[in-house]
């Protein structure tokens, strides 16, 4: 094994997966702490998917090392620690106390920390994220249930988590290549910084980063800084890139589509469903806690609506109608129920002969996929930036498409589905 990673979060651990299966490593995706490292030395990387963004930081970090001593003791070279691409955290953790232990455990004197993801615009100027064209705190992250960013700044926000140094590569450097880079680390050494944030605007950035990290034990960051890291393998003859697969093939049976992310990206794609003709079915924290819905009822109209066409059920909804939720529920209350509801879902539309799910959401995901019991995803084709089909393993034959919150086209829920067979 070459690259080792541990996610934050199961579409993060996905979205990791697909760029280093672009990069030509054979990856596989493991959920939760892997009990049988052996079984994971033959592949060039493999990325585990953990829940632990959201979680209390001594927990997090309890799992993160578990995982990081499982992946070393099946011998990989660089560990890699995956977290959002918009750096969803609270300034109670979890990115910086998990840095902070990684670096402990690799003994790295000097990790970095790049977020960026120009593909999918989120680029990173003079330490300030930026989604699309506004700051980060002036973007939809704004209002996320669970993580509300409201800082743009990545050095602030890292240094309020960490009591390790951070600082800032800037543009500048970064944009001089992979010497100029190495150089500012070597500066920020000797300043006693420990975590860098990188600036990083193109994919080109991305490389250059990727070549002036070739021998950190510690990378941090979004998937887009690994653009640049298998082919520091590739040339130093370790491996040799595998093709990249352009479709899956998929098990007989029922499709649907399960939304638990109420990220603008999302609610433009239920939208659009809806928009389509895809039957679809709106559920809400209240209307659960109050058993006005339950999996149970929700599985008996995903059950009634024709087969032939894929179903919806999503609680996608509003910064407004979060809000109210949260104010009568609680925030972790509210979260809970719906992604206790879809899990008991999934399970029950598996029973009843679906092999092709979509989810929604990275917490969503998570849950979903704990509850069908899944143990590895084998990685399938791209269907948008970031976001793979996937075959699960240690269960029943499902496919399954883990989509961030925030990734994918107005099209995602109605067009995934061309890439299977
Ligand atoms: N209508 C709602 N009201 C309150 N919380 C919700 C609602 N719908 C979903 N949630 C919760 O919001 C969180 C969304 O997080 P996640 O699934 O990670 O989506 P994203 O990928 O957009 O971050 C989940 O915990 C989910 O259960
Ligand atoms: O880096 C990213 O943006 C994603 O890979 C990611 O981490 C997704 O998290 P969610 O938005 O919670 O799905």
């Amino acid at each position: 094994m070459l690259i080792g990673a541990v996610a934050d979060d199961l579409t993060g651990a996905t979205d990791l997966a697909l760029t280093l299966t672009a990069g030509g490593m054979r990856t596989i995706q493991v959920i939760d702490v892997p009990d049988d490292p052996a079984s994971l030395a033959d592949y060039d990387a493999v990325v585990v998917a953990l829940k632990s963004r959201t979680i209390p930081a001594a927990e997090a970090i309890a799992m993160s090392l578990a995982s990081a001593k499982a992946l070393r003791a099946a011998g990989c070279r660089q560990l890699f620690f995956k977290y959002c691409s918009t750096f969803d955290s609270t300034d109670q953790g979890n990115i910086g106390p998990v840095s902070e232990a990684l670096m402990a455990l690799t003994g790295a004197d000097l990790t970095l920390a790049c977020p960026a993801f120009p593909t999918n615009a989120r680029t990173i100027y003079m330490g300030n994220l930026f989604v699309g064209d506004v700051p980060l705190a002036e973007s939809s992250m704004r209002d996320h249930p669970l993580t509300p960013m409201r800082d743009s700044n990545l050095v602030r926000v890292l240094q309020r988590q960490t009591t390790l140094k951070v600082g800032l590569v800037p543009y500048p450097a970064v944009d001089a290549g992979r010497e100029a880079i190495a150089s500012a680390f070597a500066e920020a050494r000797k300043r006693g910084e420990k975590i860098l944030v990188v600036d990083a605007i193109t994919d080109r950035h991305l490389i250059e980063i990727g070549a002036a990290a070739r021998d950190f034990a510690l990378i941090t960051g979004g998937s887009g800084v690994a653009i640049g890291l298998p082919r520091n393998f590739v040339a130093t003859g370790a491996f040799s890139p595998a093709e990249t697969p352009a479709r899956m093939a998929a098990p007989i049976g029922r499709a649907a589509i399960l939304a638990g992310s109420c990220s603008q990206a999302t609610r433009g794609q239920v939208r659009a469903a809806i928009g389509a003709g895809i039957p679809a079915l709106r559920i809400a924290p209240q209307d659960l806690a109050e058993s006005r819905q339950s999996a149970a009822t929700i599985l008996s109209w995903a059950l009634r609506q024709p087969a032939e066409a894929p179903v919806l059920v999503y609680s996608s909804d509003e910064p407004d109608a979060v809000r109210t939720a949260q104010e009568t529920l609680g925030r972790e209350a509210s979260g809970d129920i719906i992604e206790r509801t879809l899990a008991d879902v999934a399970r029950g539309l598996r029973a009843n002969g679906f092999t092709r799910l979509i989810v929604a959401g990275g917490e969503t995901s998570g849950a979903v996929v704990g509850g069908l019991g899944v143990a590895m995803l084998e990685i399938g084709p791209q269907i948008a930036p970031g976001v793979p089909w996937t075959r699960a393993i240690g269960t029943d034959d499902m496919v399954l498409a883990l989509k961030s919150g925030n990734f994918g086209a107005e099209d995602f829920f109605i067009k995934a589905w061309d890439r299977l067979n």
